[in-house]
């Protein structure tokens, strides 16, 4: 056999394994480009991939490219250039397969308020081809699950906003898609009605669909998501489960009360920098009688550091460890100057 031959059986080989996972992936994105009419590339080489089950969080700052990439995959916008495949369908090729296998809500309400919440669940279920004699059970079901089976027959009018979005997002699921989209869900509802919602989302999604959700609060991604990517200026710039994102970022921040005396604080301060238990990037700091140290091993060498600072008489009298938030992760995200976070994208 030649090289050639045995390169191109190679790479045979490989693409039909890469077919095969990607067929059972929720999402598969190689490549992705997308340009509007107007010259504007709101997604630039975008890939990503979803493993059915789930729940995964799509940040990134306004104007990214996340409902752009939302609408791609749901078969609404038609890509420039890349490879799609949701739920193993071709976005190009399959897409009433891609629609009959996924749900969608969108930012802007799709409740009527002249229907009762039966009434629009009955129509999402004519919409999305739901078997008539399955229709009954599937919306006392729904209603059931989303807390408005008391309220089943009156107008959606007369429902607070956290209602209307629990019945916008029961409304994308009445025929029990494989994954949903849900984009920006919470926004503009108070705190109590997001907890529902989460409460809501998180048993979806441990019956079994996959999630991909987009959100302004970081706080929701970090309490619902196992894993997230970072968009910006179209294109993937981190991904990983929040917690990885959060070392990756900043690590924590070691803080240390040191016993007053501040001849006492700035020898601890240089012990802890002239010590190697830290990366070159950590950073040390003091106010008062606190050193704060940021650093990405705060817990592997907080406690050697402890007994370094005991070894030359100094009394620590408090010590903590603070996590980063991903709010911090954010702020690097938007620094333009910030390439990509180290440990990468998909
Ligand atoms: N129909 C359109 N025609 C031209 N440009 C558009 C169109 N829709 C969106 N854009 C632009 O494409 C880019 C990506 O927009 P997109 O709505 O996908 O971002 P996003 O991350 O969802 O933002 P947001 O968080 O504000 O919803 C932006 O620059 C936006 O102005």
């Amino acid at each position: 056999m030649s090289d050639d031959s045995l390169h191109n059986t190679e790479h045979e080989r490989t693409t039909t394994e890469t077919d095969k996972e990607d067929s059972s992936r929720a999402v598969a994105v190689k490549d992705l480009w997308l340009t509007y009419a107007d010259g504007t590339e709101a997604v630039q080489g975008l890939s990503l991939a979803i493993e059915r089950g789930e729940f995964f969080g799509f940040l990134g700052p306004n104007g990214a490219g996340k409902t752009t990439t939302i609408k791609i995959l749901a078969t609404l916008l038609e890509p420039t250039r890349g490879s799609v495949t949701v739920n193993g369908f071709d976005v190009a090729k399959e897409r009433t397969a891609v629609r009959g296998s996924i749900g969608y809500m969108p930012q802007e309400t799709s409740v009527d308020e002249e229907l009762t919440a039966r009434e629009n669940l009955r129509f999402a279920c004519g919409a999305y081809g739901v078997p008539r004699g399955d229709r009954d059970d599937r919306i006392a079901e729904l209603l059931e699950l989303i807390d408005l089976a008391d309220v089943a027959d009156t107008p959606a009018a007369q429902f607070s906003g956290g209602m209307k979005k629990r019945l916008d997002a029961a409304t994308a699921l009445v025929h029990d898609p494989q994954l949903v989209f849900l984009d920006e869900p919470t926004t503009g509802l108070d705190p109590k009605a997001r907890n529902r919602l989460w409460d809501y989302f998180q048993r979806i999604n441990d019956a079994g669909t996959t999630i991909f959700l987009t959100t302004q609060y970081l706080e929701e991604a970090d309490a619902l998501c196992d894993r997230l990517s970072v968009i910006r200026d179209g294109s993937i710039v981190a991904d990983g489960s929040p917690k990885e994102l959060k070392r990756r970022v900043g690590g924590e921040t070691l803080k240390l009360e040191i016993e007053s005396g501040s001849d006492v604080v700035d020898r601890a301060c240089k012990i802890s920098r002239q010590s190697d238990l830290f990366e070159a990037d950590a950073t040390v700091e003091t106010t008062g009688e606190t050193v704060r140290i940021t650093t990405r091993r705060a817990r592997e060498q907080g406690s050697k550091l402890l007994v370094k600072l005991q070894e030359s008489d100094i009394t620590v009298t408090g010590f903590d460890i603070e996590e980063t938030t991903l709010d911090d992760v954010f702020l690097a995200i938007a620094d333009e100057s910030v390439a990509e976070l180290e440990g990468g994208h998909a």
